[in-house]
């Protein structure tokens, strides 16, 4: 048992390691992306399974609320939270549906879809990426593996961060990081410190 804790610790470093060579830039065209969305007035919708639902909701409330210090709120939603109308519609038309429709319902040009997955094959999440294309909307997804159908469905105006790994736990604790990179780099362009405050 130890060793195997000691194994997933190396090789989740190791992915940290492998994603810091391979990730910046996307990560920064993702952060350029969203900072010039907000600026614009406008939101940032999020949405995965599982593991990834909790992700797409530590981020919404990283920017409604706070990451590491007090400033605005910032406007982001999570799909994945109202169990009504995640179960009425799994209910009514199927699974696959349930973050499409709402990003139907509440998606507007110019606003931001953050997709995650570690495989880029979970079927509600690809069309929640079909249906934000509909609305003008672009996309951050963040995936791993071989990126699987959503890097597909990555045009030029979006972005995909995809972690260097094929283990859906080692990937989700490199996105971790990267929400957290996004959340930096967006409360350090839109509330730079001054330097009374440092
Ligand atoms: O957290 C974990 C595994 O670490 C699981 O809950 C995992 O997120 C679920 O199996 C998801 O359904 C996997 O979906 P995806 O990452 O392939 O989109
Ligand atoms: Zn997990």
């Amino acid at each position: 048992m130890l060793e195997n804790i000691k194994k997933s610790f190396t090789e989740s470093i190791q992915t940290k390691i492998a994603a810091a060579e391979e990730l910046p830039e996307s990560i920064e065209k993702a952060a350029t992306m969203m900072i010039n969305a907000l600026i614009g007035g406008h939101k940032i919708l999020t949405c995965g399974n599982g593991g990834s639902a909790g992700d797409a909701q530590h981020f919404s409330s990283e920017l409604l609320n706070r990451y590491e210090r007090d400033r605005p709120p910032l406007p982001a939603i999570a799909l994945t939270t109202d169990s009504s109308t995640i179960t009425s519609i799994a209910n009514d038309f199927s699974y696959d549906e349930v973050f499409s429709k709402q990003v139907k319902a509440l998606g507007n040009p110019g606003d931001i879809l953050l997709a995650i997955s570690t495989s880029g094959n979970s079927a509600n999440v690809i069309n929640a990426m079909q249906a934000a294309l509909t609305k003008d909307m672009t996309i951050v997804a963040i995936t791993g593996k071989d990126g699987g159908e959503m890097a597909g469905l990555i045009g030029e105006n979006d972005v995909e961060i995809r972690v260097p790994s094929s283990r859906t736990a080692r990937i989700q604790e490199v996105h971790l990081l990267v929400i957290h990179n996004l959340c930096e780099c967006i409360d350090n362009t839109l509330f730079p410190i001054t330097d009374s405050e440092d």
